[in-house]
C-alpha cells in the first residue's frame, strides 16, 4: 500500500499530471471508458443492485457523462488563475489566486450507487490535477472489479489506481498519507476516516447520510406530491442516501398520503411488484434483517411484505409513527416510509431541528412563502422544494452535508474546488523600496498612519482606474498651468 501511494505521489511530483492538456486528455478518456464498456458497466452496477440496465444507466452513467462534459467544457475557465483586489500598497504588483493541484487524494465509495460515487469525485480529482486512489465498496463487488479493470485500461496508470478490498485493506490504506480524502458512507466509519486523516493533518469531504424529513403541507397537490415522494422513496429500492426518509404532515393527510402513494406503487410496479424489473432488492442479509427489525411493532398500512430468499421487501408505508420508535432513530436505507403527525409547520421545524442535521430536506407546498421560511428556519446538506432527489442532478448545485451529514461538497465547479488548493499569489517588483521604508523600523506614529491609510483602502479595478483618472487630470493640470505661467 505504502508503494502504491509512493508510485503515485512521485508521478505526481514529476509534474504530469498538471498541463490542462494532459487532465482533459484523461477526461476524455473516461468518457471514452464509459461508452465503450457501457454494457460491461450496467451489467455489473445490475448484478449489484439487482437492478435493471436501464435503471442503471439512468441513475448512475448519464450522471457521469454529464460530469464529464461539464469539466470539459469548463476545465480552462475553473483552472485559470483570478485576478484579486489590491491595496494602495499593492496597486502596481501581480494579485491573484491561481487553482493548484492538491497531490495524491483517496476516494472512497459507498456500494449503493457503486459507479456514480466512485466516478464523480474522480473525474473532479482528475479535473483539478491530482494522482488518485479509488477504493470502491466491497459490498458492489461487481463494480469494484469492473473499475478495477477498465480503469487501467483508459487512464495513466502512474498517477491513477484502483484498491479493492474491504475493512483491513481500507485500514491500511487510511495508514498512508494522503493530500485530501473524499469518503461516501456511514457516519460511524466517517469518524474513523477522520481520525486516521487527522494523523497527517489530511484535510477530508465527508459524504454521509441520515433521515431526510418531508414535509407536506396541507395546502399542496397531493396526487403530485406523493408521485415525486413514491419515486425517490422506493428508487433503488429505498438505498438512496437523499431518499425521503419519514414524512411529516398534519394527521389529517395521513390517510390520502397512503392512499396515493399506494396507487402510484401500482402505477410504477405493478400488481406484482416482485416482478417489475424497475424494482430493486437489498443489498445483504444484514441489511435485509435490519430494515425487517424496523418494521417490528409498527402499524404497517400499506406493503410490509418480505422475502429473505432474495432479499425482497415491499414498498412499505408505516402510519401513526411514535417518534421514539426504533424506525425513527436511525435511517431506514431501505423501502420503508414513516408518516409522523404533526400539527402544523411550525411544529415541523421543531421537530427537525430537535435532531441531527439531515442530508437533504423536502418540503411540499404550493405557498412558497411556507417553502421558504422552513428553508430559513433549519438546516440540512441540501433542499429540493416541491420534488424530491433532484437538487442532486443539478451539478451547479454544491452536494454535500451538513453536521452529522457531512462535511465539504463536490460536483461540478464544487468538485474542482474540492481538490484544489486556492493558492493566494503577489508578485512584485524589485522597485518602490522608499514606500517600504514604512514598514521597515523604526516605527513611528506617522508611520503607523501612513500603513492604515495604504493597507486599510482596497482597490478594485474601478478605484483603480478613478485612481489613475485622478493622477493624470492633477499632472495634466499642473502642466497646463505650467505651459500659461510661462506664455
Ligand atoms: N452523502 C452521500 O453522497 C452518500 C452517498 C451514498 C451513501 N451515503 C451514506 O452511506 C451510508 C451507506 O453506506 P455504507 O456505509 O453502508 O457503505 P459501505 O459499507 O460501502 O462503506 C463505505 C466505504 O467505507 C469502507 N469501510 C467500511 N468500514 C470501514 C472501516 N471500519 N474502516 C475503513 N473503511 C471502512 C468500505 O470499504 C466502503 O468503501 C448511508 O448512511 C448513506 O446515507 C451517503
Ligand atoms: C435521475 C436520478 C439520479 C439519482 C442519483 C442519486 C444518487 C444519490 C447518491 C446517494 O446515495
Amino acid at each position: 500500500m505504502e508503494h502504491q501511494v509512493q508510485r503515485l505521489r512521485q508521478a505526481f511530483r514529476s509534474g504530469r499530471s498538471r498541463p490542462l492538456r494532459f487532465r482533459l486528455q484523461q477526461l476524455e478518456a473516461l468518457r471514452r471508458m464509459v461508452q465503450e464498456r457501457e454494457k460491461d458497466i450496467l451489467a455489473a452496477i445490475a448484478a449489484d443492485l439487482s437492478k435493471s440496465e436501464l435503471n442503471a444507466y439512468s441513475h448512475e452513467v448519464i450522471t457521469i457523462l454529464g460530469e464529464i462534459d461539464f469539466m470539459l467544457a469548463n476545465l480552462s475557465e475553473l483552472a485559470s488563475a483570478k485576478p484579486a483586489k489590491k491595496n494602495l500598497l499593492t496597486m502596481l504588483d501581480e494579485a491573484y489566486v491561481q487553482p493548484e493541484p492538491l497531490g495524491v487524494v483517496l476516494i472512497i465509495g459507498a456500494w449503493n450507487y457503486p459507479f456514480v460515487l466512485i466516478m464523480q469525485p474522480l473525474v473532479g480529482a482528475i479535473a483539478a490535477g491530482n494522482a488518485v486512489i479509488v477504493k470502491p465498496s466491497e459490498l458492489s463487488e461487481n463494480t469494484a472489479k469492473i473499475l478495477a479493470k477498465l480503469l487501467p485500461q483508459y487512464l495513466d496508470q502512474d498517477l491513477y489506481a484502483v484498491v479493492n478490498g474491504g475493512v483491513a485493506e481500507t485500514t491500511e490504506l487510511l495508514k498512508q498519507r494522503f493530500d485530501h480524502i473524499l469518503y461516501t458512507g456511514n457516519t460511524a466509519v466517517g469518524k474513523i476516516v477522520m481520525e486516521a486523516a487527522a494523523k497527517h493533518l489530511t484535510p477530508v469531504t465527508l459524504e454521509l447520510g441520515g433521515k431526510s424529513p418531508c414535509y407536506i403541507d396541507r395546502d399542496c397537490d397531493l396526487d403530485i406530491a406523493c408521485r415525486r415522494i413514491t419515486w425517490g422513496k422506493y428508487m433503488n429500492c429505498g438505498q438512496t442516501c437523499i431518499a425521503p426518509d419519514y414524512i411529516l404532515c398534519e394527521a389529517s393527510l395521513q390517510d390520502q398520503i397512503v392512499q396515493k402513494v399506494k396507487e402510484t406503487v401500482k402505477d410504477f410496479y405493478g400488481e406484482n411488484i416482485k416482478e417489475s424489473p424497475d424494482y430493486e432488492r437489498i443489498i445483504n442479509l444484514r441489511h435485509f434483517k435490519r430494515l425487517q427489525s424496523l418494521l417490528k411493532g409498527q402499524k404497517i398500512a400499506f406493503g410490509g411484505e418480505t422475502d429473505e430468499a432474495t432479499r425482497y421487501i415491499a414498498p412499505t408505508i408505516l402510519t401513526d409513527v411514535d417518534p421514539n420508535s426504533k424506525v425513527m432513530q436511525e435511517e431506514i436505507f431501505g423501502p420503508i416510509l414513516p408518516i409522523v403527525s404533526v400539527k402544523n409547520v411550525d411544529e415541523a421545524i421543531n421537530f427537525i431541528n430537535d435532531r441531527e442535521k439531515p442530508l437533504a430536506l423536502y418540503v411540499f407546498s404550493h405557498n412558497n412563502k411556507l417553502i421558504k421560511r422552513v428553508i430559513d428556519e433549519t438546516s440540512s446538506g441540501g433542499v429540493t422544494g416541491n420534488d424530491v432527489i433532484m437538487h442532486f442532478t443539478v451539478n451547479s448545485l454544491p452536494f454535500g452535508g451538513v453536521g452529522a451529514s457531512g462535511m465539504g461538497a463536490y460536483h461540478g465547479k464544487y468538485s474542482f474546488d474540492t481538490f484544489s488548493h486556492q493558492r493566494p499569489c503577489l508578485l512584485k517588483g524589485l522597485k518602490g523600496e522608499s514606500v517600504n521604508k514604512l514598514r521597515y523600523p523604526p516605527n513611528s506614529q506617522s508611520k503607523l498612519g501612513w500603513a492604515k491609510f495604504f493597507l486599510l483602502k482596497q482597490l478594485g479595478r474601478r478605484e483603480l482606474v478613478i485612481m489613475i483618472v485622478s493622477v493624470l487630470a492633477v499632472a495634466a493640470a499642473i502642466f497646463v498651468k505650467f505651459v500659461l505661467e510661462c506664455a
